[in-house]
């Protein structure tokens, strides 16, 4: 029998260069052993049983042919919980993150009287944005929407799994929204917004659902289409909040004089500097 380190290396040595700084054989092991990311270290000198080398070269084979590790794995860590994901999910990115913590302190700062407060998530995959929200504040009452039936299965499984209290809608768009004449506090969306002549990374292109990532001829068709249909959906006081894409802004600035006037937005950078954000407040401040 090899030691788990005689097998990581030789699982590593197989990477091409591009992947080779990845450290995915170590968290795939790790993954399947059941073990914390620390645990490895001590185990690296210990005999792996033979089941356990088999599943996790199955893996490493899958990876080789293109299979981001996330998929592979079936989950993706999202805000400190697991997140289950599989080809009809977008991978939760850590950029979203970044988004729902921005929220969060927005809410602080705009909805701190209020008891309730309605928030919908539109265009919601694995729904890391709606979930993690209702389970970090539960003064939401949230309703998250997708086109993709087979999305908003891996949702709700996901909302069950974690104990959020969160209501799944099928349709396009805001339509299940403005079917019952429902009103919100807090519009938020992730929609696609690369656009669709973008060359992006096989990875991606190759295994994440095309529907989730490509947003029009410049990237921005989802955001007029919400920019133009959300106000009968939002409450007097509401707060507008999107991610985009780090080069959208001077795009996005124009769209947003165009159906908002003279609103007050905030374009914020995530953590690499990047433009990122968008926040659009209806009659907040
Ligand atoms: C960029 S992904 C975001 C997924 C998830 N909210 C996240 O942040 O990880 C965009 C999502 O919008 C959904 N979507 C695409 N077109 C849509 C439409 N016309 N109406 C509703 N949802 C749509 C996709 O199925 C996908 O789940």
């Amino acid at each position: 029998m090899k030691t788990v380190r005689e097998l990581i290396k030789e699982a590593e040595s197989k990477l091409d260069d591009e992947h080779k700084d990845v450290n995915v054989a170590k968290v795939l092991f790790y993954h399947l052993a059941k073990k914390e990311p620390h645990e490895l270290y001590l185990m690296m000198n210990e005999e792996v049983e033979p089941e356990l080398e088999k599943a996790f070269l199955a893996g490493m084979e899958e990876y080789y042919q293109g299979k981001p590790i996330q998929y592979i794995k079936g989950c993706e860590s999202f805000f400190g919980r697991d997140f289950k994901v599989n080809e009809d999910v977008l991978i939760p990115r850590y950029e979203t993150e970044e988004l729902v913590e921005n929220i969060l302190y927005r809410i602080d700062d705009y909805f701190n009287d209020y008891k309730e407060i309605h928030l919908c998530d539109v265009g919601t995959g694995s729904g890391a944005i709606a979930i993690t929200l209702a389970l970090e504040e539960p003064r939401l009452k949230v309703i998250a929407t997708d086109i993709s039936k087979e999305a908003l299965v891996v949702a709700q499984d996901n909302a069950k799994t974690l104990g959020a209290n969160v209501e799944f809608r099928n349709g396009d768009m805001l339509q299940p929204l403005l079917d019952t004449h429902e009103k919100v506090d807090i519009f938020v969306s992730n929609p696609p917004y690369i656009p669709n002549d973008q060359d992006i990374e096989a990875m991606v292109k190759d295994n994440e659902p095309h529907v989730a990532l490509f947003g029009g001829n410049d990237g921005l068709y989802f955001y007029r289409k919400i920019f133009k249909e959300v106000k009968p959906l939002l409450n007097d006081r509401a707060l507008l909040a999107f991610e985009m894409g780090f080069d959208q802004r001077e795009l996005m600035e124009t769209a947003i004089k165009e159906f908002f006037g003279d609103y007050p937005f905030e374009i914020i950078k995530d953590i690499n500097g990047k433009d990122r954000m968008l926040f659009i407040y209806y009659n907040l401040k």
